[in-house]
């Protein structure tokens, strides 16, 4: 039978999602939410945290019933979420092949065939460093991310959405992983991710769709950084990153010299940059010396300490704020009050004489609250965001007498709204004498925010440069130039 009916346009759109609503309790995560992606591109969602896009993809690729609104998806979806769906008591190849085992004649499953099969899968990805018989438990949290994506790549979907993939990954397995995504996309497969790293959107995405508040705000092939964080945040910014002011000339507040073969000083005001690339030692150096690393002699404000536990570290002055790998917040007493926390600090100092001076204190930390955007400062820590969080720990140092600041990837997730608002967190806590050491995965904000930067590979200082670099390429250039040198 012929028919001169026009063609459905059916591959118009991938997913499409028309006017969703969808509340959890009395919070409204997506308001009328309207969403579409093309078959044969990669699409980004961008938006602060909170503003709905895991809920979104959730929606789209049917987790998660829409209250109100319809959907449509054409082909097979498969899904890799933030909070990793591996089970952890299960290898690697268990994993890899739990919903479709390698199976005999009779349908039972062949457990010989498991570890062979998934070693397959891992070479065919260019992954094989992985060991398909290990525990995933075992895994360091990039490996585990490296398997949660393969899972998902190898069912060869026509839909794949990923939700902050790179959160977890050394910048190699990001390139391990742009590969995938555009090979995907050039075999007609729709690539839908989200970033708070707006320097991957743009190297990466055909088109960004921005969402605000739960709902759609644009869709566009083109959009520049300024106006995409207008446009998440609703409100103008102006520059990302702040003045630094420039540091003190006084001596140096911290001392630190390993004879594994980093060495520097730290002056108060100075923000000190460790970059290189991943996994050279700039974790094991921020460990060192909050105590939870091997055994370190310092010098802080010129008294020699040894730190060998954390509590060395706090009573020689030392605070440290980062966001541990698996983004629970740590360091902050969530059901106490964002207030309390950041009094938390000071208690010991502020009841010396036995009174703790409320109102003083109610006073200055209401300022700090106000300053800096906190939101909330009578509700529990752990009902904030957790870039809130994170603004919360920071600000307890502005009042605290440490006098050094160990910053490690303290901006890991967050969006950029909030991010805008840490760095100037950085630079007031500079301004008020703190000496900073800062770490971050984003080499662009070391290039930045630092007076001075420590390149280090291999767990030694393989260059020094002058701050701010500005150019990030510069630091990666340092890293990989010292690493020829030295082949
Ligand atoms: N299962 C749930 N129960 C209660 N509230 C939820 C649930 N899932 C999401 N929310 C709330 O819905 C809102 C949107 O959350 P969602 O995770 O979709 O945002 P997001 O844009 O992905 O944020 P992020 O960038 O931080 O991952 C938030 O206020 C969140 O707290």
């Amino acid at each position: 039978m012929t028919s001169t009916a026009p063609v459905p346009t059916l591959h118009t759109f991938a997913v499409r999602a028309t006017g969703v609503d969808r509340a959890f309790g009395g919070v409204r995560a997506l308001r009328d939410a309207s969403f579409s992606a093309r078959p044969g591109e990669i699409h980004a969602l961008a938006g602060e945290n909170g503003a709905g896009k895991s809920t979104l993809i959730k929606v789209l690729c049917g987790l998660v019933a829409p209250d109100r609104g319809r959907v449509e998806v054409n082909g097979r979806v498969a899904t890799a979420f933030q909070e990793l769906s591996l089970l952890p008591d299960l290898t690697v190849a268990e994993n890899l092949l739990l919903a479709d085992p390698p199976r005999g004649r009779l349908g039972l499953v062949r457990r010989g065939r498991l570890a062979p099969e998934a070693r397959r899968i891992l070479e065919r990805f260019g992954v094989d460093h992985i060991d398909s018989r290990a525990v995933c438990a075992d895994l360091p949290v990039s490996h585990r991310q490296v398997v949660e994506l393969v899972r998902v790549l190898a069912t060869e979907p026509r839909v794949v959405f990923l939700d902050e993939p790179t959160a977890a990954l050394p910048d190699r397995q990001v390139e391990w992983l742009a590969g995938h995504m555009r090979r995907l996309r050039d075999e007609g497969c729709c690539v839908i991710f989200t970033s708070h790293r707006w320097r991957e959107i743009e190297r990466l995405a055909d088109r960004v769709t921005v969402m605000r508040n739960g709902t759609h705000v644009a869709t566009r092939e083109k959009l520049a950084e300024a106006e995409a964080v207008t446009l998440m945040s609703g409100r103008t910014l102006g520059a990302m990153y702040p003045e630094i002011p420039p540091p003190a000339t006084a001596g140096p507040a911290l001392s630190f010299s390993d004879p594994g073969g980093i060495s520097f000083d730290l002056r108060p005001g100075e923000i000190l940059g460790v970059g290189g690339l991943a996994g050279q030692g700039q974790r094991e150096l921020f460990l060192t010396l909050f105590g939870a690393g091997r055994p370190a002699r310092v010098t802080v404000d010129g008294r020699p300490i040894r730190i060998r536990r954390p509590k060395d570290a706090i009573r020689a002055g030392l605070g440290i704020a980062y966001v541990p790998e698996d983004r629970k917040a740590e360091g902050l007493f969530l059901p106490l009050s964002v207030r309390d926390n950041i009094t938390l600090a000071t208690l010991g100092r502020r009841s010396a004489a036995g009174f703790v001076r409320r109102g003083a204190e109610r006073a200055e930390v209401a300022g700090i609250v106000s300053r800096l955007g906190i939101a909330g400062g009578g509700a529990a820590a752990g009902t904030l965001s957790g870039g809130n969080q994170q603004k919360v720990v920071m600000a307890r140092w502005l009042l605290a007498d440490a006098r050094v600041l160990l910053l490690f990837d303290v901006t890991r997730g967050v969006d950029a709204a909030t991010k805008h608002d840490l760095y100037r967190l950085v630079a007031e806590l500079a301004r008020a004498g703190k000496a900073i050491l800062y770490y971050s995965s984003e080499t662009e904000e070391i290039a930045h925010l630092c007076h001075r930067v420590l390149v280090l590979r291999e767990g030694r200082v393989a260059a020094e440069l002058p701050g701010p670099v500005r150019d990030a390429e510069r630091i990666v250039a340092a890293a990989i130039a010292d690493g020829e040198a030295h082949a």
